[in-house]
């Protein structure tokens, strides 16, 4: 039995709020998408804003109902047997609110093992090791109002696991956070499923963490799912060698899209004035996109042959970056 199955999952939202004799405009956030996660794996939704990510989390939670389709967690279908699902699952939303500031760490921690009917003496130690286990002990009486953002981020996360949930599901875990909690929270969710053996299905828009942290992972655009494959596989839909990195200085851009709709800025130097470009093109191509970029007054500093990353892939899947 796999983790996670879902199948032809809809959601549409109204458009505004609905008024009497008005017809209602909907919002397909979700627009038929199917896929499986097997247990003790971790999966990844990778998507720009707005392509249905948190509304996949949402209904897989329980959170949300859908429109359309079905999807099961552990077996249990996410409608009609809700309270299966919540009581082996846990979630860390994005921009996690769900804390209660003026409360210590240990008294949130406290205060959720009873919501989850932990018993006492079982709470006390397991709160214990999760504090341990995210760095927060030593600070366990203090106001989770005066922490950083890092820490709430920790703490958000050893609340998830206060129910031992054999599914955790992550909502953009590392958005907003600094370099090195965010280092910290993707090591950790990294042993969660290696050491511990649960299943963690995140959401994220950064290329790199999906790159590097997940087994699978599927790319959502638009309520779809474009592509669905290892990060190695997918990284081979673009072809060896078709990627180039062009630095350019005398370009504003804004201004790159017009000299080529194949090339994203990928790295901008204010203080140099320089851009660095990418683009998946091949021999012929790359010639040609040379030429117009020095017709509209670039200065070609250097062009160079690179790796493929998720973020080509994405490029040439929709002809889009990723990136906001
Ligand atoms: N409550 C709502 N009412 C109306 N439209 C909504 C609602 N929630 C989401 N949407 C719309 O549904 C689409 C998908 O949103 P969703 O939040 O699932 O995307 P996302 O991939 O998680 O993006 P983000 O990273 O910005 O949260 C978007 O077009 C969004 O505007």
């Amino acid at each position: 039995m796999p983790a996670i199955e879902v199948n032809d999952l809809r959601k549409s939202y109204p458009k505004r709020i609905p008024l009497p004799f008005r017809p209602v405009e909907w919002v397909e956030a979700l627009k038929g998408v199917s896929f499986k996660v097997e247990k003790g794996e971790l999966f990844g939704l990778l998507g720009p804003n707005g392509a249905g990510k948190t509304t996949t989390i949402k209904i897989l939670t329980t959170l949300l109902e859908p429109s359309g389709g079905s999807a099961k967690v552990l077996g249990y279908d996410v409608v009609t047997q809700a309270r299966e699902v919540r009581r082996r699952i846990n979630l860390v939303a994005e921009g996690e609110r769900t804390l209660y500031w003026r409360l210590s760490a240990y008294e949130n921690l406290r205060y959720f093992a009873s919501i989850y009917y932990v018993p006492k003496d079982e709470a006390e130690k397991r709160i214990r090791e999760l504090l341990q286990l995210v760095g927060l002990w030593e600070r366990r009486n203090d106001l989770v109002m005066g922490f950083s953002r890092g820490m709430k981020q920790r703490l958000a996360i050893a609340k998830a696991l206060i129910n031992d949930p054999e599914v955790l599901f992550l909502d953009e875990p590392t958005l907003g956070l600094d370099v090195q909690s965010a280092v910290f929270v993707r090591e950790f969710v990294e042993r969660l499923v290696r050491e511990e053996g649960k299943t963690v299905l995140l959401t994220t828009h950064y290329m790199a963490e999906a790159e590097k942290l997940c087994d699978r992972i599927a790319i959502i655009d638009h309520g779809r799912i474009i592509a669905l494959d290892t990060p190695e596989n997918l990284k081979k839909l673009v072809s060896e060698g078709e990627t180039v990195e062009i630095r350019v200085k005398n370009l504003r851009s804004e201004k790159v899209k017009a000299v080529d709709e194949r090339l994203t800025v990928s790295g901008e130097d204010p203080t140099r004035g320089t851009l660095v470009l990418r683009g998946n093109l091949d021999e012929e191509d790359l010639p040609k996109v040379v030429e117009s970029l020095i017709k509209a007054g670039a200065k070609v500093l250097s062009v160079e042959r690179v790796e493929p990353t998720l973020e080509d892939v994405f490029i040439k899947l929709t002809g889009r970056a990723l990136r906001d």
